[in-house]
């Protein structure tokens, strides 16, 4: 495992093939990085899905990731929970390796499990998540465990629905407490997953309100997979596309551009602004599957950093 330093160095100088941090004062100093992959490659039945990802992210971003269906955005969250073994790269979390860190990460799956917990009321829901200190048993870990449940539904906005039945929530709600139940334990970096699908535009602008909170009050580090920028538009710190296995990570400028998603995809892309709005879209066509995602078990070329241009 290469030290924090080497990592956030190359990812700071600009030297990456794929990703560079957008801040890189931060990462010429090399320190203060809540995420730090470094050639991160993940493959699924037998296909290589994330190829030399290299990623830099300071603490409190809200970083939102896009990419089509299938280009990894799932598996790169699941890859730093450690739920999707690595076939190559460096994983640090938090300045440490991944594995130690690991429990500092709260996530909320896509897929939303309904039915197993409708006959639970939120509080205990999001109790059910607790997993206080090991021997910490009797009063002193009930009234531990009562502040941290506490604490997670204040930060999602859900206190007063505390005691209302699971079954009984909107999509909206259930989502916010399934936040609350990811921020149960002490997390310093949480990683949401389309936790924006099926919902109104007011219930989205709820989470993300909320995202955008736990970010800047308490310096969580928020990762959102997304299929619609606009909705993360006054949000994000940082966006994240993903594409063919790659990655390009910094502003929404720096990123949502025609020249910088056109190196991505490896096909002409642009994107048409409307008012405050953006829309992504090949030139002249559809985007053919095996530019979402990589396709095969061997390394692509690299993409010249002096390609990514800024502006669409
Ligand atoms: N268990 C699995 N076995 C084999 N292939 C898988 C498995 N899970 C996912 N894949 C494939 O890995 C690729 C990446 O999937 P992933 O779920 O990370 O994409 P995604 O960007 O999150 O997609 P979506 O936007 O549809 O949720 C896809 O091509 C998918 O079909």
């Amino acid at each position: 495992m290469a030290n924090a330093d080497a990592i956030g160095h190359r990812a700071g100088a600009g030297q990456s093939p794929l990703i560079v941090a957008s801040d890189s004062s931060t990462a010429s100093k090399g320190g203060g990085w809540a995420i730090q992959t470094q050639g991160l490659r993940c493959s699924l039945g037998g296909r290589v899905v994330l190829d030399g990802l290299d990623l830099a992210i300071r603490p409190g971003q809200f970083v939102g990731v896009f990419g089509a269906n299938g280009a990894g955005k799932t598996t790169l969250l699941r890859a730093l929970l450690g739920l999707q073994p690595l076939q190559a790269g460096q994983l640090r979390l938090l300045g440490q390796d991944g594995v130690s860190k690991r429990r500092l990460i709260g996530y909320v799956s896509q897929r939303d499990p309904v039915g197993a917990d409708s006959f639970l009321r939120v509080r205990s829901y999001v109790a059910a998540a607790w997993q206080g200190e090991r021997w910490g048993l009797g009063l002193r870990h009930a009234a531990q465990r009562m502040q941290a449940v506490e604490a997670a539904l204040q930060a999602v906005d859900m206190a007063s629905l505390a005691e209302r039945g699971m079954d009984s929530l909107s999509g909206g709600q259930r989502q916010r407490a399934r936040i609350a139940q990811a921020l149960v334990n002490p997390v310093r970096i949480l990683l949401l997953d389309e936790p924006l699908s099926n919902l109104d535009p007011q219930a989205q602008q709820r989470i993300l309100q909320t995202a955008r909170r736990l970010c800047t009050e308490q310096g969580l580090t928020v990762l959102m997979t997304a299929h619609d920028i606009n909705p993360l538009l006054p949000h994000m710190d940082q966006v994240l596309y993903l594409a063919g296995g790659r990655g390009r990570l910094g502003t929404v400028d720096e990123v949502v551009n025609g020249p910088t998603l056109s190196a991505l995809y490896g096909m002409p892309m642009a994107v048409a602004r409307d008012g405050g709005y953006r829309f992504i879209h090949p030139v002249g066509g559809f985007i053919p599957e095996e530019a979402s995602h990589c396709g095969h078990d061997h390394g692509h070329g690299e993409v010249d950093p002096s390609d990514l241009g800024d502006g669409a």
